[in-house]
């Protein structure tokens, strides 16, 4: 059979489709996803990387050739940040970290964490709506968010931890991200350890990332810390030096934050935009006293919504594989060393695979379409042997966190503040998600009705 021509995305002399991406990421992928095909290519700088956007392509990337496709170059550049754990390294390192990490993340064990997270969750949300207050709270969603997150993932993750360093981690964690992301977005980049400003800022934040990560592990094994997911780590089998203990926990740190708060976040923005489902959603979890964990894997409404929020704004939008030698995906030629993205974001706007794929419509998620065609085309976790491992614990944080903000107010967005997206390595509302929220008491006392 010939070869099958892999059509590009029309580019700068030299620069490519560069400009673009910095400008759009999303829509120069959307654009060649769907004017170009399954298989398309675009060129960033020098640089040729293919898209590949078919479910059965996709799952021969991730799930049945994994020995043909390993770790891309991106990873390198998020291991300056996260150091060698389980996202970036491969073969018997990687299994070995994985198959310590996994049982964390069973049911038993995320069951003992809820009454955690959910003191956690009630304590910020109690911050931004303090009882008795019944005004209009004008707040950053995205901003309360990343806290949120970052507040739970700190907690279950290593025990209490004293807000200065928590403070400290966030600032390190937030700079040192946008270093390793304008590396992402480079051209050309110096080697890390160069001695550039920017390089030697990355560094001390760097440092201040692993001191507070040793810090923490020291003081678990001194005793003095409630269990929690790094116990769990320390217990299960595995090498159990300190160095990969810490790139671990960081690893784990680090995956979380971001990728929780910014899926929650755009769950907000669109019940803001929804207002029925945004009630139906608070109806559903009235329901409720508090929730269990097989009682959020049951509700209806709620992970209905919360999956066509991930099918459209997936966190993760896209990924990537380096091809390790010449293969043939479907009749397209992938030459040995060739980056290959998967990107959730255009596989879960498919037309072929998704009815009217831009609306948001969670009933698509509850009447009878065809589940098999939506779980091939929806992947905001990945799929294969990489597959998130702590899917479950989102999965289970997310309706956590809207039944505590549910049970005290409603957000609405802002008006006067267009939303503006940019994507890095997640998809981010830029300069923040302006809204308001209400307090149930004070929707009461505009419907006339005494609390
Ligand atoms: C809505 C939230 C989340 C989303 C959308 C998400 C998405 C993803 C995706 C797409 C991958 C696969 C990347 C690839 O194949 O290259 C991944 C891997 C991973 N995720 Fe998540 N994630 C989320 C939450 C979390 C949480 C809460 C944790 C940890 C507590 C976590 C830890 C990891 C780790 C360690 C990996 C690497 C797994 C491996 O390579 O074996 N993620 N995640």
């Amino acid at each position: 059979m010939s070869a099958k021509p892999i059509q590009t995305v029309k580019g700068w002399p030299v620069l490519g489709s560069i400009m673009h991406y910095k400008r759009d990421a999303l829509s120069l992928f959307l654009n060649a996803a769907r004017d170009l095909g399954d298989v398309s290519a675009i060129m960033m700088g020098p640089t040729r990387v293919v898209l590949v956007n078919s479910p059965q392509h996709v799952a021969e990337i991730l799930q049945d050739r994994t020995d043909a496709f390993g770790r891309s170059p991106s990873y390198r550049e998020l291991e300056l940040l996260l150091g060698a754990g389980m996202l970036t390294t491969e073969g018997a390192q990687w299994k070995a970290q994985r198959a310590q990490a996994q049982p964390a993340f069973q049911k038993k064990q995320l069951t003992s964490m809820i009454p955690t997270i959910r003191e956690k969750i009630d304590q910020v949300v109690g911050e931004w709506m303090p009882a008795g207050q019944t005004g209009l709270r004008r707040r950053d969603l995205f901003a309360d968010m990343l806290d949120m997150s970052m507040r739970i993932t700190l907690r279950t993750l290593f025990g209490q931890v004293h807000e200065l360093a928590h403070r400290k981690m966030i600032t390190a964690l937030e700079d040192g991200s946008r270093y390793v992301i304008q590396r992402l977005e480079g051209i050309v980049n110096l080697p890390p350890h160069w001695p550039t400003p920017s390089a030697k800022e990355f560094w001390k934040n760097r440092a201040v990332l692993d001191a507070s990560v040793l810090d923490i592990i020291r003081q678990y094994q001194r005793g003095t810390q409630p269990p929690n997911l790094l116990g769990m780590v320390l217990e299960g089998d595995g090498p159990q030096d300190e160095e990969n203990i810490k790139n671990q926990l960081l690893t784990l740190f680090i995956t979380s934050y971001e990728t929780v708060a910014t899926g929650m976040t755009w769950v907000f923005h669109f019940l803001s935009q929804h207002p029925r489902w945004y009630q139906a959603v608070v109806e559903e979890l009235e329901r409720y006293d508090e929730l269990g964990y097989d009682d959020i894997f049951s509700l209806t409404t709620t992970n209905a919504v919360i999956h066509e929020s991930l099918r459209l704004m997936p966190p993760i939008w896209s990924f990537s594989r380096t091809a390790k030698r010449d293969v043939t995906i479907d009749g397209y030629p992938i030459a040995a060393g060739t980056m290959v993205v998967v990107s959730p974001y255009c596989l879960q706007r498919h037309p072929s695979h998704w009815d009217d794929p831009d609306t948001f419509n969670p009933a698509r998620w509850t009447a009878g379409s065809s589940t098999s065609k939506r779980v091939s085309a929806f992947l905001p976790f990945g799929t294969g042997p990489r597959i998130c491992v702590g899917m479950n614990y989102a999965m289970m944080l997310l309706p956590l966190i809207l039944k505590g903000a549910c049970r005290r107010g409603t957000f609405s967005l802002d008006s006067a503040h267009p939303v503006r997206i940019k994507a890095g390595v997640t998809i981010r509302p830029v300069g923040g998600l302006m809204g308001h929220w209400t307090s149930h008491e004070r929707l009461l006392e505009q419907k006339g009705i005494a609390t």
